[in-house]
């Protein structure tokens, strides 16, 4: 029996089997709550209380659209947030799933799962004492639920206007990210290969850095990037604390060297956030492949909404559609361009309902090994953002320095890269001391986004 990260725990311990060895070291949660229980706790609701509030907002649009109908439907997907934000502020019993969906049947059996962990006791798995990374997922899966629902209002997205608002709010970071794309893109043919390598590490942190917009972290606020994200790569470079980008490189530039044999250099990238965060993975996404580093781009995003600024089709397709009617001519080049790549199938957008589900990643050959054989498809991937770090190691405590390929528990489709800022307190693959010198120094450096990872697992 293993543990694992409990929400919240007095006995310091929850059951989390896991079926593999690993140095587990369990969460004990202080009565103060770990991060992962004020998650719970203060930032779910607050997510809840905005979301009912965005429904509340739409009352005349669903009615002019449906009518009374509409009404009703509204007060329906409120009544039901507002039933999942007091269990999850009271510490209910987590309740199975009752509307018929593609990931039902999955998330149910994963719930009697944890049931089955508890069976020497007559608890049942309850909100502030189960695993924070399946009491979350849960959550937005819940708030899913209570939208499909409510019929017709089903396809409403609860965070369309924060993911659409943090765009709005971060234009002036975009344009000057799209021209400095464009200025590439007309040197790039007199680029040395050192130099190319440069700009590549360059989009590389951009990427990066664009992870800190996460609506979920800011409970829902506004986190949209100001200041010209490209002046700042120098200032912020300290805080990357793992950077395997020459692995990255080389593996490429490998590809694009022997290109005369392997026609074909795939790069799949798991997307994350929407907004500016969506736009940097577009940018560097299109870098790749004028550069010749990659021949083709897979993207993966998220099939329902997902801890808030998560990117769904509707948002790959609106933020494209917004950068190409941009007003400035660069801004809009790019999104023609990114159009383009789309419809000539050099970029293809993948959905799945594997990544809005419980499991952590290790999990994914068995419960989708048609996502898995895709994923194999890939000479790389790139898992942007906090939570595919969770479900990549598991969510669980390992100590600082368990090497990443360890955490990883046996995924490994094809060469990956996890590119994350801290937002979640575990973090593998670190030097010795390294870690307890960060706790030292900054208390909370694996929760405020401000330290982040390049984490390679290469070629077996
Ligand atoms: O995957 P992202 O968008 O980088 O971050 C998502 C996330 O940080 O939001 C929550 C903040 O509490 C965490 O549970 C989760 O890891
Ligand atoms: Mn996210």
């Amino acid at each position: 029996m293993f543990t694992c990260r409990a929400v919240h725990s007095v006995t310091g311990f929850c059951s989390c089997r896991s079926d593999y060895l690993g140095s587990l070291l369990c969460l004990s949660c202080p009565p103060s709550g770990s991060f992962a229980y004020l998650t719970i706790k203060d930032r779910l609701p607050q997510i809840l209380t905005k979301a009912i509030d965005t429904l509340h907002r739409h009352k005349s649009e669903f009615f002019e659209k449906h009518g009374e109908k509409g009404m009703e439907a509204e007060k329906k997907a409120i009544s039901l947030l507002s039933k999942l934000r007091n269990e999850s502020q009271t510490d209910k019993p987590i309740i199975p799933f009752v509307e018929k969906f593609a990931d039902t049947d999955i998330w149910n059996q994963y719930l009697e799962y944890q049931q089955s962990l508890l069976n020497d006791t007559d608890e049942k798995p309850r909100w502030f004492y189960s695993p924070w990374l399946f009491v979350e997922c849960y959550a937005y899966r819940r708030i899913h639920e209570a939208v499909i629902q409510s019929p017709p209002i089903d396809d409403f997205d609860v965070f369309k206007e924060a993911k659409e608002q943090n765009f709005f709010e971060s234009l002036e970071s975009i344009t000057a990210l799209c021209i400095h794309l464009q200025e590439l893109m007309t040197t790039i043919e007199d680029l040395e290969e050192n130099q190319l390598k440069n700009e590549f590490f360059k989009l590389l942190q951009i990427s990066l850095w664009g992870n800190k917009c996460d609506l979920s972290l800011s409970g829902g606020e506004t986190s949209s990037q100001k200041t010209n994200i490209i002046n700042t790569l120098e200032d912020l470079k300290p805080f990357i604390l793992v950077n395997d980008m020459e692995h990255l490189w080389s593996l490429l530039s490998n590809c694009k060297k022997t290109r005369e044999k392997v026609s074909v250099t795939r790069v799949d990238i798991v997307l994350d956030n929407s907004g500016f965060e969506l736009v940097t993975d577009l940018v560097l996404a299109d870098f790749l492949l004028f550069s010749n580093l990659a021949t083709e781009i897979h993207f993966y995003g998220k099939m329902i909404p997902w801890f808030v600024s998560d990117t769904t089709i509707h948002d790959f397709n609106w933020v494209i559609e917004q950068v190409k009617h941009c007003d400035h001519k660069w801004v809009s080049k790019c999104g023609v361009d990114w159009e383009n790549y789309v419809k000539m199938g050099k970029w293809v957008y993948h959905d799945h309902i594997f990544w809005t589900g419980p499991h952590e990643f290790c999990a994914m050959f068995h419960v989708a090994p048609d996502l898995y054989a895709e994923l194999q498809k890939a000479h790389l991937i790139l898992f942007k953002g906090d939570l595919n770090y969770r479900k990549l190691t598991g969510d669980r405590k390992w100590e600082f320095t368990v090497p990443f390929h360890r955490a990883l528990n046996g995924f490994h489709p094809a060469p990956l890269c996890s590119i994350r800022t801290l937002k979640a307190e575990i973090q593998v693959g670190l030097r010795p001391g390294q870690g307890e010198q960060l706790t030292a120094s900054e208390p909370n450096w694996l929760t405020t986004g401000k330290y982040g990872i390049f984490q390679f697992d290469g070629p077996l």
